[in-house]
């Protein structure tokens, strides 16, 4: 036997003993952690939110309160709504309007074991959109990273500076002006496909998809609807699988060991959203190459984000999975939420005939049968007062989050770090204190004198596109946009809902009609 045989016949078990050991100091290690996540940390967290008067429902073991809210949500939901109610709180979001009741304007829920601070005390929403270092964005739950990835939505810090920057550029006003063709061509299209329907019904919610789908594709990225239909598709389909998902707690660290069945879907179209939108890339490159101006890529968003992505400047530069990313968000943000913004017009004008009348009486004043041209859309005051009042009710957008970075004073309060914050937009929007008795009612002349006068100058009472730093990059494109649809429908038609509309709104990503929008159109 050599020397070294003798080593490895002696050395074994002092070596096995000493891996056993280390392995039962790891996972020993791993269930303290555990513990201390699932258990230590959120009694403690409860119990320092209710020393300072922070009540809320009481944590469960590892679900949190997520069993609950899945079980009033099935229960609120069982059934349409009546059509002429717009009372959508405590259907969308039975837990936070049940509990706002129970605990005041402030409480504490959990999220699985995580920690929410839902906040709609109007001084405590403020501050938390507008200090944005203090309150930054969450990082993105595994599905929504998915959806966004690291794109302007969910990125923090330096980094998000340098893409708000390309996007306040592409989407500024003077650029949106030049955008304006484009969108009136594209709701053309849609008018030319809706001659079929006169006289008839039709799903306008499925009509406003292909508009707002062919305005973004277009005005940002230089194609059509067709050519980015796989990408919206897939979309779609991460944003069903990620409702789905919402409110289901996973174990920490238990994607290292399984995936579920829509983790690999969600991966599947990840891949295949990052191979689409590469081959877009490259189409733009050999373009900017055969035009011969080496380093032009155009002047549309997505023109600037590869510019950015061949920027000397390394401290201006972006990769190729930055462009990626933000073609996804923007694909998303230019989308879902302007088509329900449309789709809640048309229904309440199609409910509201006095103010569809006075709307298209302001839109023939202005343009007669003409095409609508920049300044006249400024100047639709009656349209304007409409989408606010349907923002305020059917908010796309119906909840923000943030999070605490590090132990903060909130007013009085002490707020630990990491705790999240919830800021829910829709019970801002439709509250009586702040509205009045009559604020579940569709009344636009609330905005007739502007929306500081609407909103009494508070901030916090109507924030549609968000609020502060963060707030929306397409507040001036979506609203643009709408105005131009709107203006070009009600030169066309009139339209009522169509017996067949069963109203039932949900939330998927946005506030959307679950069956569609149907109405009648009479043609004029
Ligand atoms: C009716 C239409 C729209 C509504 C109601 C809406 C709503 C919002 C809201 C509430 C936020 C703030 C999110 C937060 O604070 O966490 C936001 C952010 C954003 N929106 Fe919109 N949006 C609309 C249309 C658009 C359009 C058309 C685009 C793109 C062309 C867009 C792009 C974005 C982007 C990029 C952000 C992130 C801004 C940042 O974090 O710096 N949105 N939007």
């Amino acid at each position: 036997m050599s020397w070294n045989n003798i080593g490895v016949v002696e050395m074994t078990p002092i070596l096995f003993q000493f891996l056993l050991s280390s392995l039962c100091v790891f996972l020993l290690f791993v269930f303290i952690r555990f513990l201390n996540d699932i258990w230590w940390t959120p009694i403690r967290l409860q119990r320092v939110f209710r020393q300072q008067g922070i009540r809320g429902p009481s944590y469960g073991f590892l679900y949190g309160n997520t069993k609950e809210i899945l079980n009033m949500r099935k229960e609120s939901m069982s059934r349409p709504m009546d059509y002429l109610s717009h009372n959508i709180f405590p259907r969308l979001q039975p837990h936070l309007y049940s509990w706002l009741n129970i605990y005041g304007k402030n409480f504490l829920n959990w999220y699985g074991p995580r920690a929410q601070f839902v906040v709609t005390q109007v001084d405590f929403v403020k501050e938390t959109m507008i200090k944005d270092q203090a309150y930054p964005k969450m990082d993105p739950e595994w599905f929504a990273k998915k959806l966004l990835g690291d794109g302007i939505v969910t990125s923090k810090g330096k980094k998000w500076a340098k893409h708000r920057r390309l996007a306040n550029h592409a989407f500024h006003a003077e650029s949106l002006k030049s955008m304006t063709p484009a969108m009136i061509a594209s709701v053309e299209m849609m008018l030319k496909r809706w001659k079929q329907h006169e006289g008839r019904e039709i799903d306008v919610f499925q009509e406003f998809k292909i508009l707002t789908s062919e305005v973004i594709s277009r005005t940002a990225f230089g194609s059509s609807y067709l050519d980015g239909k796989d990408i919206f598709d897939r979309l779609t389909q991460l944003g069903i699988i990620i409702t789905r998902n919402s409110y289901k707690v996973k174990l920490p660290g238990i994607s290292l060991f399984y995936k579920s069945n829509d983790e690999i879907e969600a991966e599947k179209l990840d891949q295949g959203l990052y191979d689409s939108i590469l081959r877009i890339m490259e189409k733009r490159e050999k373009e900017s190459t055969m035009s011969g101006e080496v380093g032009s890529f155009g002047t549309d968003f997505l023109g600037l984000l590869m510019k950015a992505m061949n920027d000397a400047d390394e401290k201006n530069r972006i990769t190729a999975q930055d462009v990626v990313d933000e073609c996804k968000t923007f694909y998303v943000a230019g989308q879902e939420t302007t088509t329900t913004l449309l789709a809640w017009v048309i229904f309440l004008l199609g409910i509201h005939t006095d103010w569809q009348e006075k709307a298209r009486q302001e839109v023939l004043n202005l343009f007669g049968q003409e095409i609508p041209n920049s300044d006249g859309l400024a100047k639709l005051k009656t349209v304007n007062m409409i989408i606010n009042e349907t923002l305020r009710l059917y908010p796309p957008v119906i909840f923000l989050t943030r999070k605490v970075k590090e132990e903060t004073k909130f007013g009085k309060l002490t707020l630990p770090a990491n705790v999240h914050i919830v800021v829910p937009t829709l019970a801002l929007h439709h509250d009586e204190q702040i509205w009045g008795d009559d604020a579940l009612l569709f009344k636009p002349e609330r905005f007739s004198q502007g929306v500081a006068k609407a909103t009494n100058n508070n901030a916090a009472a109507f924030f549609p596109f968000g609020l502060g730093p963060r707030s929306c990059v397409g507040l001036n494109f979506a609203t643009n946009e709408a105005k131009i649809a709107l203006a070009m429908i009600l030169q066309c038609y009139s339209f009522a809902l169509s017996p067949t509309y069963i109203h039932s709104p949900v939330q998927i990503l946005t506030v959307r009609p679950q069956h569609g929008l149907q109405v009648m159109l009479q043609p004029l």
